[in-house]
C-alpha cells in the first residue's frame, strides 16, 4: 500500500475444521459456522466483551435471509454488541478481500482493530422458488376476491415448483469452473500426471502438517467434527491415476475428483490491528499485511477463467519493485491442480508475460518447495468464502515461526477474477 500511514498487524487466525459437504455440517448454517469461529478467535485473543473497530465477513452461497450476516455473527460472537460489521462478497476471494478492507481501514487510522473472515456451505444452499412461481405467488397475494385468488392458484404449473439454487456454473458461458479449467489445462498442455502429482503433494504436506501439530489450534465447537476431513494421508499416485475424468469425460479429459477441490463446508477468520492495539492488548504480532490487488480477465472472449491472479500478481510486484522469486512462501489457492499449474506456466512463459502482462520478460519459475507447504485447498478443502482467511492465517503463522520473510497469496475466483496479497515479517 502506498502512502500507508501505519503498519497493519496480523495477530492471528482461527477456523473450524473444513469438512466434506453434506456430512458433519449438513444442518449447520453460515451464520452458525461463523459464530463458532469468531467465538474461538475472541476467546483465543481475550477479546470477550471488547468492542472492535469493524468486522467484515462474507459467504458466496449465502441466503438473502442472512442479509445482515456479519452483524448477526458479531452479536453472537462474544464481542461487545457495539462492534459494527459489514458483508463482502468477491466469490472465492471473499475473505482475502475482507482482510484487505479491514487492513485498509486500520492503515489509514479509521479503526484500530478488526476481524475479517468468511464461510461457505454447499450443504445449506439458498434454495429458492422459480421466478415464475414467485410472481404467481405475489399475484395470488394481491388478488381482490376469492374467485380471482383461486384462478391465479390454478395457474401454477408443476414446472414452477422446481427449486432454484446457485450452481458452480458461469452464467455467461454455461460452463462449470471445472469445464473452464479443462480448457485452460488443454491450452497450457498440462498433463494428467502433473495434476495428480500436485494433488498428491498437497495431501502429503497437509497430512505431515497435521502430524507436526500445525493444525492443532482449530476450534472444534461441533462435536462431530474435530478435524479437517478431506485430507487423505493414504492417497497414492496409483489411486489418483485410477479416478475417472469428471469435467471432460472423453479420453482427452484430465481432471478428476482427486485433482479438483471437493465441495466443502467451513469458516475461518483473522484478527488484525495496529501495532499499538497489539501491544496494548499483549497480543503477539504474527506478520504484517503489506498490500493486495485484484484483477479480472475477459473469459467470455476466450481468456482462461481462473488466470486473473497472473495479472494481479504482476501488478502488485511492479508496485513494490519485487520479483516473483522474492518470497519465502507462496500460498496459491488450489481450486484445481490444473489451474495452479496453468498459473505457474503462464508466469514462466515469456510470450504470455509480454502479451498479457506487458512485461519485457517472463516472471519466471517459483521454488515449488516453498508453495503451499502445509497443504492447499485440494487437501484441506475449499469452503469458498473461508479460503482467503485460511491462507492469511496459515501464511502469518508460517512467517511467525520463521521469524522473518515475505509471503505471496494468490486466489482465483469465479467470474474470472484474481485476488492476491503480500504479507511480511
Ligand atoms: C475459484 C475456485 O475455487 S473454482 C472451484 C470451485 N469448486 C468447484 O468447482 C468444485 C469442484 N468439485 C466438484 O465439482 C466435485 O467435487 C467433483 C465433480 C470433482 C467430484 O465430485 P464427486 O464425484 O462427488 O467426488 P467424490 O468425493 O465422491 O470422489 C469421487 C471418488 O474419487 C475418490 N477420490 C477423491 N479424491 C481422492 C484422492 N485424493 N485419493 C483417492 N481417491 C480419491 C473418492 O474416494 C471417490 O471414490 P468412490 O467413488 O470409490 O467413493
Amino acid at each position: 500500500m502506498q502512502n500507508q500511514s501505519r503498519r497493519v498487524a496480523i495477530i492471528g487466525g482461527q477456523r473450524i475444521p473444513f469438512v466434506r459437504s453434506f456430512r458433519e455440517y449438513s444442518r449447520t448454517t453460515n451464520q452458525e459456522m461463523l459464530i463458532a469461529t469468531l467465538r474461538g478467535l475472541v476467546k483465543k485473543c481475550n477479546l470477550e466483551g471488547r468492542m472492535l473497530g469493524d468486522v467484515s465477513l462474507g459467504a458466496v452461497m449465502t441466503s438473502s435471509i442472512e442479509w445482515n450476516l456479519a452483524r448477526e455473527v458479531v452479536q453472537g460472537s462474544g464481542l461487545d454488541a457495539h462492534t459494527p460489521a459489514f458483508n463482502v462478497q468477491r466469490a472465492c476471494g471473499t475473505s482475502l478481500e475482507t482482510v484487505n478492507l479491514i487492513a485498509l481501514k486500520i492503515a489509514v487510522g479509521q479503526i484500530d482493530s478488526g476481524i475479517a473472515g468468511g464461510s461457505d456451505t454447499n450443504s445449506d444452499l439458498p434454495i429458492m422458488v422459480q421466478r415464475a412461481l414467485a410472481w404467481k405467488l405475489i399475484d395470488i397475494n394481491n388478488a381482490k376476491s376469492f374467485g380471482e385468488r383461486l384462478s391465479k392458484i390454478l395457474r401454477i404449473r408443476p414446472s414452477d415448483l422446481k427449486p432454484a439454487y446457485p450452481g458452480i456454473v458461469e452464467p455467461r458461458t454455461g460452463l462449470s469452473m471445472g469445464q473452464h479449467t479443462e480448457r485452460m489445462v488443454k491450452e497450457w498442455k498440462i498433463s494428467r500426471q502433473e495434476q495428480d502429482q500436485l494433488a498428491y503433494e498437497s495431501h502429503v504436506k497437509a497430512a505431515r502438517a497435521y502430524q507436526e501439530g500445525f493444525y492443532n489450534d482449530l476450534v472444534t465447537p461441533f462435536k462431530n467434527a474435530t478435524r479437517d476431513t478431506i485430507v487423505r494421508g493414504d492417497t497414492t499416485l496409483e489411486k489418483l491415476a485410477k479416478l475417472k475424468p469428471v469435467f471432460d469425460k472423453s479420453e482427452a479429459g484430465t481432471m478428476t475428483a482427486g485433482n479438483s477441490t471437493a465441495f466443502t463446508d467451513g469458516a475461518s477468520a483473522v484478527l488484525l490491528g495496529s501495532e499499538e492495539f497489539a501491544r496494548q492488548n499483549n497480543l503477539p504480532v504474527q506478520a504484517y499485511f503489506k498490500d493486495a490487488e485484484a484483477a479480472a480477465v475477459d473469459y467470455v472472449q476466450g481468456a482462461g477463467l481462473l488466470m486473473a491472479p497472473t495479472i494481479a500478481v504482476a501488478r502488485m510486484l511492479r508496485r513494490h519493485n519485487l520479483t516473483l522469486q522474492d518470497f519465502d512462501f507462496y500460498e496459491i489457492h488450489e481450486a484445481f491442480a490444473g489451474q495452479v499449474l496453468s498459473t505457474l506456466k503462464a508466469w514462466e512463459s515469456a510470450e504470455y508475460c509480454r502479451k498479457v502482462l506487458g512485461l519485457e520478460k517472463a516472471l519466471g519459475a517459483i521454488d515449488r518447495s516453498k508453495m503451499n507447504v502445509k497443504g492447499g485447498s485440494l487437501a484441506l478443502g475449499h469452503p469458498f468464502g473461508a479460503t482467503g482467511a485460511r491462507t492469511v492465517a496459515t501464511l502469518a503463522k508460517l512467517l511467525h515461526q520463521k521469524g522473518s520473510g515475505r509471503g505471496l497469496i494468490s486466489i482465483c475466483t469465479g467470474g474470472g477474477m484474481g485476488v492476491v496479497a503480500i504479507l511480511e515479517r
